[in-house]
């Protein structure tokens, strides 16, 4: 019988501590001003990315969704956001539109981050991995055609098994909707991430994401 493979690492043996799920505060906040500096040259970078476009058109005439946001399923059977490792020598936002190139075939004559939209970085010195998040503001004709792309990129089916949108509003059990969407698994701190930018760009005010948070235990 051939090996399918399960219950091994392969060549992904090498970066498969990267993806372990993170302990409790193991990954922290650090300020822009140094993400560039000496203390961390010698660690492992990643760069992803929340596209996103304001929608305010109504799901079944009810829900206000306030923002389309893009994120994938992944071939680890997490959610996350595009982006990924940044090779050595290569620029943060270099990297970063080249992984959205590749995992969701973004036309980056048209879209591409700058230095400017970075959001967020946070350093896990376990991991020795330091993320980024950026953000790139779309509108909605545009997110549209981004999600229509996605299905032809490079790492489709294969690193990236769907894109998908997050669900922000909340149904009437104050649980079905967002809060269910905050207790799936995320890869890394892309959870932190999400509210970090849901956060620092107004979609949701941090009482809305609060009872989203708090509604996890379904005591609700
Ligand atoms: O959306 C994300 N936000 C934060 N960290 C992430 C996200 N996606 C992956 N990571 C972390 O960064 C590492 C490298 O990212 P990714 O798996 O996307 O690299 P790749 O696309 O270059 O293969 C992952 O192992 C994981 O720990
Ligand atoms: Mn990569
Ligand atoms: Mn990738
Ligand atoms: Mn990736």
């Amino acid at each position: 019988m051939t090996s399918t493979g399960d219950r091994t690492w392969g060549w992904l043996g090498s970066t498969e501590e990267f993806g372990r799920p993170p302990e409790p505060n193991e990954f922290i906040v650090i300020p822009k001003s140094e993400i560039h500096c000496e203390k961390y040259a010698g660690s492992n970078h990643a760069a992803h990315c929340f596209i996103y476009a304001e929608n305010n058109e109504r799901v079944f005439d009810i829900y206000n969704p306030r923002a389309s946001i893009l994120m994938q399923l992944r071939y680890d059977g997490y959610f996350g956001f595009p982006g990924g490792l940044i090779d050595a020598g290569e620029d943060f936002v270099s990297a970063v539109n080249r992984e959205m190139v590749e995992e969701i075939n973004l036309n980056t004559t048209i879209h591409s981050v700058n230095h400017d939209d970075h959001i967020i970085s946070h350093w896990s010195e376990k991991k020795n991995l330091v993320l980024h998040f950026y953000k790139l503001k779309v509108n909605m004709t545009d997110l549209i055609e981004i999600e229509r792309q996605a299905s032809l990129a490079r790492d489709y089916g294969t690193e990236v098994l769907g894109t998908i949108r997050v669900p922000l509003y909340t149904l009437g059990d104050h649980y079905r909707g967002f809060p269910v969407f905050l207790n799936h698994n995320f890869i890394g701190c892309s959870r932190d991430q999400l509210i970090a930018a849901l956060t620092s760009l107004n979609i949701l005010t941090p009482e809305e994401i609060q009872l989203a948070l708090n509604a996890n235990s379904r005591n609700i």
